[in-house]
């Protein structure tokens, strides 16, 4: 007989088929599944793309409390060496959204099973990592019917222990840019560079000419960064390559840094075309606004938590990551918390393992929360 609690069996259930933005069809059929064997007198469910929708009725609603998910995987190889490691070949929950899925599902089941005054609608949303569902999914006919009056989230955060919860008012994550940059110019025999246009040497200039932007373009009391996290290009050891491909993200606190960041890039892309008689193409790919947690109702929010004895609350700083949730924070207020799960390994590592402890402890808190918010808050 299993001793683990079933939203940990859960998790490990979805641990194993991490899918993409917009392919999540195995992980919407498995929720699916589950969120039908609950009692369904109050539920209603509804599905959009990959996600879905399910609101629980209230006995005697006065608002609406929306609670997002997320439900994508990552392009990374687990290299855990769990038991219940990834079955999908090349992907992995490296940012944890089956905990937060496994999370979600234990709230709903309780509210499913003891429903408070308030309507709630747990939103199980595709593509956080790229290219992004929380914008399309807040404007579809869906959410505009089921527009929540506060909404809320959580981020699983390695760096803490099991039992931390951490936030703050006002901005949490930055605004982001996907960046992709092409680099054509003519590839050739390696004996003679000078018969060629090598991309490889002007991927690599351009790569570090782009660390000088934050150093020297953005405001120091701003922030700022500019990773590139993969690099392609060429074809064999001995010949030149006439391609490259820069892939990476841009973050910024602030709208204006983003501004400045970009007019750089294209500066500098503009520069390395000049230098290495190449052609360039820059696409943004998605982009992310800000979280901005609504100062009054976070301020609540730690509140109930300091009265709650097993969770410590930490006011973190603001942080680089990005979230497509802000989008649905900029048109409703609520907010975003980190959730401590104790790993060695940071979110996108290939080694992250989040410890399953925190499951069932959120879901304990988050029930709490919730029930005090809808029944009186
Ligand atoms: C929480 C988290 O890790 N979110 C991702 C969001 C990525 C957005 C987009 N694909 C980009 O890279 O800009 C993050 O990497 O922060």
């Amino acid at each position: 007989m299993s001793l683990i609690s079933p939203f940990v069996a859960i998790r490990r259930d979805l641990h194993k088929i991490p899918e993409l933005g917009f392919q999540e069809f195995k992980t919407q059929q498995y929720l699916l599944r589950y969120i039908h064997t609950l009692p369904q007198e109050r539920l209603e469910i509804q599905t959009w793309k990959t996600g879905i929708f399910v609101k629980v009725k209230g006995t005697a609603p006065r608002k609406m409390i929306g609670y997002r998910t997320d439900i994508d995987g990552l392009p990374i190889k687990e290299e855990t060496g769990l038991p219940y490691s990834s079955e999908h070949e090349g992907n992995m929950h490296a940012c944890g959204h089956d905990m937060h899925m496994s999370i979600a599902l234990g709230v709903l089941t309780y509210f499913a099973n003891h429903p408070i005054k308030d309507d709630l609608l747990f939103i199980f949303q595709p593509a956080e990592e790229g290219p992004g569902g929380a914008k399309p999914m807040l404007e579809s006919d869906i959410m505009q019917a089921w527009k929540p009056d506060m909404i809320i989230a959580l981020h699983i955060a390695p760096e803490y222990p099991v039992g931390t919860v951490a936030t703050k008012e006002g901005l949490l994550f930055a605004n982001t840019s996907e960046l992709f940059i092409d680099l054509k110019g003519k590839g050739g025999h390696a004996a003679f560079p000078h018969l060629a246009n090598d991309m490889v040497v002007a991927a690599c200039a351009l790569v570090m000419q782009l660390q000088s932007i934050v150093a020297r373009n953005v405001d120091p009391l701003d922030s700022a960064v500019i990773t590139i996290g993969k690099i392609s290009g060429g074809t064999v050891q001995n010949a030149i390559a006439g391609q490259a491909r820069l892939e990476g993200t841009i973050r910024t606190l602030s709208a204006d840094a983003m501004k400045k960041v970009k007019e750089r890039i294209e500066a500098m892309v503009s520069g390395i075309q000049l230098a290495y008689q190449c052609e360039a193409e820059i696409d943004y790919g998605a982009m992310y606004h800000q979280v901005y947690n609504d100062p009054q109702l976070t301020r609540e929010f730690i509140r109930f938590a300091q009265s709650y004895p097993e969770v410590q609350i930490v006011r973190c700083k603001e942080a680089m990551t990005g979230e497509d949730f802000g989008y649905m924070l900029a048109e409703i207020p609520g907010f975003m918390f980190w959730l401590g799960v104790d790993s060695p390994y940071g979110l996108h590592h290939a080694k992250m393992a989040p410890n399953e402890a925190a499951i069932d402890r959120a879901i304990d808190f988050l029930t709490s929360y919730i029930s005090w918010k809808g029944n009186n808050g």
